[in-house]
This record gives structure tokens, sequence and C-alpha cells, in this order.
């Protein structure tokens, strides 16, 4: 049921290359050597050869203008890049004169008349309170870190919102073309206005040589203007301008026809249906590790009440959306037709969004709203420790390096919050878990691979003291931090990434580990930060690797309990059984992954999050809308970013899929990234398709360029940097065997040695944890 509407693109054998070469690409691309396959001329030295998607610009450019094309490898073109990832290209000459002609100040009267907007849509809307135990209170919590944290933010994200009025407001009355703002060629500043309270320059990084990496992931680049990057708080970056309606905020809610695209919700239903693909090589840990990734990576933070309570754009019970006029202004109800076959019959007909909120702008420009990640982008484990000093803090025991844990008759558990914001219920005995990320408790295989890394962290430091006993709580906890991230980080770019993007695009994308020696990819221009297309769509292909139930002790064809995922969203109780820990574990690599395709269980795209109620969220819907709040642009904008040609018309797809989206959008110019995402047939060797496969490439790419402290590196770059020795134990670590080290040995006495392939699948096969044949990691390399 799956379709790419150019499966080989980029490719040397294609014969139609949407790229106009320049002049000079011509004449550097040699005769054709053998059948199609043709030579490209070097780009000049100094100038890199990178895929399309990362030379943005080249998309807004004429087509003389375009940058010449080179050899990549797997056979592959890209382009000599001059722009860097900027997306901005340079702008006609023609509206240069409109740009100097606006005022380098705001005049107050516009920011008075803004203020006054302001004040109104934060005081004069509906209060409807969000209970706890419905399933938007725990879509609320999703988005949760501290409570201290929920606070601060809303502080900022205000400051932000205003700034975003204050904009919106300014280009009515000075009629700012549209395209000035997504492209940032506002001049006008906030400089000297009560609005510029947030512009600050970065903070200078005083100890640039520091081992460890921060724990907010400040100063991983040291130079100036740049010791934010990639930090908790910071904004995410775009590959293409923002899809927003005035340019500035306003979402997406018009066809490329000029008539209104159709509600999320109904897109949902009519593509995204529940179909049972079992994956036939990978298993659900696939999936369950995604989700810790991408956990570790990004989390967004939705707009809050004053008193960090959550925002209600519904009637209670779902009855109807609040009017614009008595709604909040981060409001953004998903709208449910009365013939919905599913909510409709609960008399619902419209479900909560609120939007995300927004950073300031850093350099006190107007311009566009820019979401946040609250964690670090870095791929630092930050799930297991946190994202600041204080969070990593609060889940250090300060003994022997160790993070604190809950015995649970000898086992060791996450500790239980005291965090009555982080849990819905507030029963007695159904306590959520407390790790680094405010995320955990959603699922309880989350929960099972938050505990193995945190009983990983404890494991390492307990080896690294008994190497070194006379070594600190402190060295024994940063240095056990550096190893765990670095397995981490080798687990993601050996094991996990070429199951998701296949071989080419890692080839590609320079994301191969090494067998040995160090790694030379650092690039102090590249920003790790994460982009809107990767959090709001692209990783998010995840949710449809998701089986809608867990299948607990599958053994010989026998089930001991079959477990539907909406029941352990949020109730981690199961956990304190005796053996559900391992059982579960044994279950992730069991039982296969679902396809990553157009279907979508149900228990996400009806149930998410029901708890007690008869009904819950929609995941499906909320990620369209999401999108669109994140002011993603349409699918095919994405194709021409790679270098394809645009879909012109839904008959490019198979018929059945032709119909259903003809059904939903009006031209293939309305599509969501994340559906036509979806759609694709998969990369040769991966499970996502040509597009997805591109946005995660390049985003992994950024987490290897851009983070100085990369396990890859050497001295020279990176001054954590391990060991050739330490290195070459690090580079032993498998899922496998942390699996093995960190199970209660209980149910669970072998593993796949490919923990991500099915254990019934020929090419894997099971291992005894205490078998030689399992590589681990010997920590001696750390005896000092
Ligand atoms: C196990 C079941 C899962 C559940 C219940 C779940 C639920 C959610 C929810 C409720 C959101 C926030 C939606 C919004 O309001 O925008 C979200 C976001 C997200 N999910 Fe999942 N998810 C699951 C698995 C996964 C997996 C397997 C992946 C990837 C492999 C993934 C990747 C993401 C990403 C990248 C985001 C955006 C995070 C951000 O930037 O805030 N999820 N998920
Ligand atoms: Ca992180």
């Amino acid at each position: 049921a799956a379709f790419t509407p150019r499966q080989n693109r980029f490719d040397k054998d294609e014969p139609l290359r949407t790229a106009a070469p320049t002049t000079e690409a011509t004449e550097g691309t040699t005769k054709v050597e053998s059948g199609l396959l043709k030579k490209c001329r070097p780009c000049s030295q100094g100038i890199k050869c990178v895929p399309q998607i990362q030379c943005p610009a080249h998309v807004r450019m004429e087509s003389h203008e375009k940058p010449q094309i080179c050899d990549l490898p797997a056979g592959k073109f890209g382009y000599c890049c001059q722009t860097g990832q900027n997306h901005t290209a340079p702008r006609p000459a023609n509206t240069k004169e409109r740009r100097s002609g606006l005022p380098a100040i705001l005049s107050p009267s516009v920011l008075e008349e803004a203020r006054r907007n302001f004040e109104h849509l934060m005081h004069g809307v509906a209060q409807i309170p969000v209970r706890r135990g419905f399933p938007d209170f725990a879509h609320g919590l999703v988005f949760h870190s501290t409570a201290k944290d929920d606070v601060h933010n809303f502080a900022i994200s205000n400051s932000a919102i205003e700034q975003v009025i204050t904009t919106q407001l300014f280009g009515q009355k000075e009629q700012v073309p549209l395209d000035d703002f997504i492209t940032n060629n506002v001049p006008t500043k906030f400089t000297e206005t009560p609005l510029a309270k947030h512009c600050q320059p970065p903070p200078i990084c005083r100890d640039i040589q520091s081992v460890f990496r921060s724990l907010d992931g400040t100063c991983n680049n040291p130079l100036p203007q740049r010791s934010l990057w990639g930090a908790a708080g910071q904004p995410m970056e775009r590959l293409l301008p923002p899809a927003y309606e005035d340019g500035i905020w306003t979402p997406r809610a018009h066809s490329a026809d000029g008539t209104p695209l159709q509600g999320a919700r109904k897109v949902s239903r009519t593509l995204l249906a529940d179909v049972d693909r079992p994956h036939p090589k990978y298993n659900l840990l696939v999936m369950q590790f995604g989700q810790v990734l991408a956990h570790d990576i990004s989390q967004t933070s939705s707009v809050r009440l004053e008193d960090g309570n959550l925002v209600q754009c519904c009637s209670p019970e779902g009855k109807l959306a609040l009017s614009p006029q008595e709604r909040h202004f981060a409001c953004m109800p998903i709208h449910v037709d009365p013939e919905d076959e599913f909510f409709a019959s609960f008399g619902v007909r419209c479900l909560n969004f609120v939007r995300l909120s927004l950073v300031p702008s850093p350099d006190c420009q107007l311009g566009y709203g820019r979401q946040l990640s609250k964690v670090t982008h870095f791929i630092d484990a930050s799930p297991v420790y946190g994202s600041s000093e204080q969070a990593s803090r609060d889940l250090r025991a300060f003994r022997g390096g160790r993070l604190e844990m809950l015995n649970d008759f000898g086992r060791e558990l996450l500790p239980l919050t005291n965090d009555k914001k982080a849990c819905p219920s507030e029963e007695a005995g159904k306590s959520c878990f407390n790790s680094g990320d405010g995320r955990t408790n959603q699922i309880i295989s989350l929960i099972t691979l938050q505990i193995l890394l945190a009983r990983e962290h404890n494991r390492v430091a307990d080896v690294l003291q008994q190497l070194n006993p006379s070594a600190t709580d402190e060295w024994l906890f940063q240095e056990a931090r550096r190893i765990v991230i670095a397995e981490m980080q080798h687990i993601t770019y050996n094991e996990f990434l070429p199951i998701i993007i296949g071989p080419q695009q890692m080839k590609r994308f320079g994301l191969v580990p090494l067998h040995e020696g160090y790694a030379r990819s650092y690039n102090a221009e590249v920003n790790p930060a994460i982009t809107n297309e990767f959090s709001g769509a692209a990783f998010r292909m995840g949710h449809s690797s998701v089986d809608g139930k867990f299948h607990i002790r599958q053994e010989h064809g026998h089930i001991d309990e079959v477990v539907n995922i909406p029941d352990v969203m949020f109730n981690p109780s199961r956990m304190r059984k005796r053996e559900f820990y391992d059982d579960m574990l044994r279950t992730l690599y069991t039982q296969p992954m679902q396809q990553v395709d157009s279907s979508i269980t149900q228990g996400l795209s009806r149930f998410l999050f029901r708890g007690d109620n008869p009904f819950g969220l929609d995941l499906a819907a909320i990620n369209i809308q999401r999108g669109r709040d994140q002011g993603l642009r349409s699918y095919n904008d994405y194709l021409e970013l790679m270098g394809a040609p645009k879909l012109k018309s839904f008959q490019q797809f198979p018929s059945e899929i032709g119909q259903k989206l003809a059904r939903a959008y009006r031209t293939p110019d309305d599509i969501d990234l994340w559906v036509g995402g979806l759609l694709e047939q998969s990369v040769e060797g991966g499970v996502v398709g040509g597009t997805f496969a591109e946005i995660i490439a390049d985003q992994f790419a950024r987490f290897k360029q851009g983070d100085r402290y990369y396990y890859e590196y050497d001295k020279a770059t990176n001054p954590g940097a391990f060991n050739p020795q330490q290195l070459q134990e690090l580079r032993k670590v498998t899922l496998a065997r942390l699996l093995c080290d960190n199970s209660d040995r209980l149910t669970l006495q072998a593993v796949p040695v490919a923990a991500f392939v099915r254990a019934d699948h020929p090419e894997n096969q099971m291992v005894g944890c205490d078998d030689p044949n399992l590589p681990a990691v010997n920590l001696l390399a750390w005896r000092s």
C-alpha cells in the first residue's frame, strides 16, 4: 500500500534531472561513461559537495543561479554549495526598495496598540479547566518538564508572543510583503522598546576546554555568538521558510486554490486507517529506541495559562469549539465532522489543540514566530540526565557517581516522582517514575528503556569505581555519563539509523561510524539544532511503527497477556510486578514493529491517553495540526527541496490512494508533509520513504558535524575525546549487550545478536547473556 512518487530521484541513472545545471556545470559534466552514468566536475577548492537538502537556498534561486552539480557517494548527485544551510537566497532586486523604506525602530503607537491587543488576548478569554484524568490533561503532560520550568517558560513565551503580535500589526500597517518576513528580510528592530528585554547576545564561554559536555548543551560550540547552539530552550531551525499565511504566525488554513483546507481529523480518518502490517524484519525495539532518541533530541513546549495550567479550546466534553472571541489566542482546535464514524458517536465535535510556545527573537529583529526545544538538541542521553545542571542534581545519588534509583525488592527501578504535575493520577500506588525527561511515563515500554539506560549508568559507575577506588563522586558521575552518551551515539549511528534511512543515505550524508581511528567531520558552521520539519513531521514516522497491543510472554505460539497500549499510557503500575521489566524487554525484541506506512493504530488515532474515558485523542490528527502550527510547508515543497519534481496530480498515486487524497485535499500542493512522507514507499534497506530519509539524514548529519563532543572525534576537536583504546572499546557496544547487562535475569537470559531484528528472523540468532561471543565494552581501558 505504499508508493513513491520519485523512487530514483538523485540517482545518476535518472534521465530527468530537475536541477537545471549552470553553464559551468554543463561544461563540467563530462560525457556519458557507461549507460547513463555521468561524472561531474568536482567543486572548486574550499566548496563542499552536499546533498540538495543541505543547500536549501537553491529552491529560491533562478535557474541560472543554481549551484553546480557534483558527485556524492552511493551514485548520487549533490550541489557545490556556497550558501550553507541558510534557506534564504539573495532576493530579486525589485524588493530592495520596499525594505529600505521601512523604519529602523518601531513607532510608539504600534507598540501601544499591540500591547492592548496582547492584553486582551491574554485576559479576555474563557477559561475552561482541563481536567485531571482526561486525555487532554495527559496530552499536556507531554510538554511538561518541571513545575518551575513551566512558569519560567510562560514568561519567555509571552514575550515572544507579544513580539509576534507586534510584528503582525506592524506588517499590516506598513504593508510588508509576506516574503520579507519568511526570509528574515525585515530590517526593523525591537531595540529600545520594552519588547527588547530578551534580546541579549549569547553568553561568552569561559571554560571551552571542559572535558565533559555541559548538562544544558551550552558552549558546545565555543565560538562567539554560537555558545547557545543546540542548548536546551533554543529555537529550532528550518529547512524551508515557514508557511504562515501572514508570514508571521497565522497557520496555513487554506488550500493553494484559496478554499479552506480540510481539517486535520478529516485527513487522518480519510487517509490513515488502522491496518495490521507487521514488519517482516524489525521488532518493536526499533520503535521504542526511536522514541527514546526522539525525546533525547526534541521536546517542544505548548502555550499555557499564567498559572501554568493548560489551555482548553473546546467547550466541556468537546461538544463544540469555543468561538474565536472567547478562546485563547493559542487555540487551534481540531474540528470533528458530524459524520465522523468514531468521535461523533460520543457527541464530540471538537478536539483540543494548543499551539506551541515561541522564543523571543535573539537579535531583536522583527520576524516570524520560532518554536523551541526544551531539551538539549544534541544526542547526549538527556532523558537520563536531564537538560539542566539542576535537573541532573535532582537525579543524582551523590554516592559513587550513581543516579538515585528505587530499590523494589532487589530490583532497581527509577525513583518515584513527587511532582504532582507529572502524573495524571494522584492516587497512591499509581505514582509515576522520575527521570531526566518529563515524558517517561507516557507508555510503559518507554519506562522500560529509561530504566535500562539509568541502570547502565550505574553499572558503568560501579565498575569505574572498582577500577579507580579513589575517584570522586563527581568524576565517576561525569565519566559514566560520558560513556553512556557515547554508547547512545554509537548505537544510534551504528545500529539504529541504517535501519531507518537505509545504507545509501548513511553514505551520502557521511553518517557511517568508522571501524578505527578518529572521525573528522566536525564543522563549526553547522548548527546542530533540531529542524521543525524533523520534529513536526519526519521523525514522527515512528508513530506508524507502533503496534496497538503488546504480546507479553509470547513463546511457542503461546501468549500470556495481551496489553492494549492505551491501558499502559501514564499507568506505570505493572512495572512493580517482579517479572514485568524482563517480560517487556523480551516482548520488544520478539514482537514485530508495524511497518512505517499510512497505517496508524487506533491505539493512537482513537484512544491516545484514554485513561478511564471511553475515547481518547487522535495522534495522527494532532501530528497534522502540529505541522500546520509549526508552519511546515506542503509536501510538494519538500520534494522540490530535494531536487525532485513536484507532484502535479493525485493520479500520480495508485488509484486507491489517489482517490483518498482527492477526498482529503484540493490539490497536490496541499498535502501535509507528515502525510505525504508516510505515503511513500520505503527506501532500499530502510523503513521510511525518500523524503523522510533525507530530512532525518540531514538532522543526524547536523548532530554529528555540529557536536564538538561527538564520541568519534579526537583531542584536536573534542576536549573530552576518548583515547584510542577507549574508543575501540566503545565501538563494541551493541543494544543486545545493554539488554543483557541491565536485565533482571529473571525471564531474560538470552538476546538476539542484532537487537533490532526480530528474534525469529533467519538472519538473526539468539545468544546467551553469558556467551563470550556477545561483545562487551571492556572498562579496563578506563583504569587511571
Ligand atoms: C509509543 C507510543 C508513542 C506515543 C503514545 C507518542 C505520543 C506522542 C505525543 C502525544 C506527542 C506530542 C504531539 C503533539 O502535541 O504535537 C509526540 C510527539 C513526538 N513523537 Fe511520539 N509517541 C510515541 C512514539 C513515538 C516514536 C516511536 C517516535 C519516533 C521514532 C516518536 C517521535 C515523536 C516526535 C519526534 C515528536 C515531536 C517531539 C517534539 O518535538 O515535541 N514518537 N508523540
Ligand atoms: Ca539531548
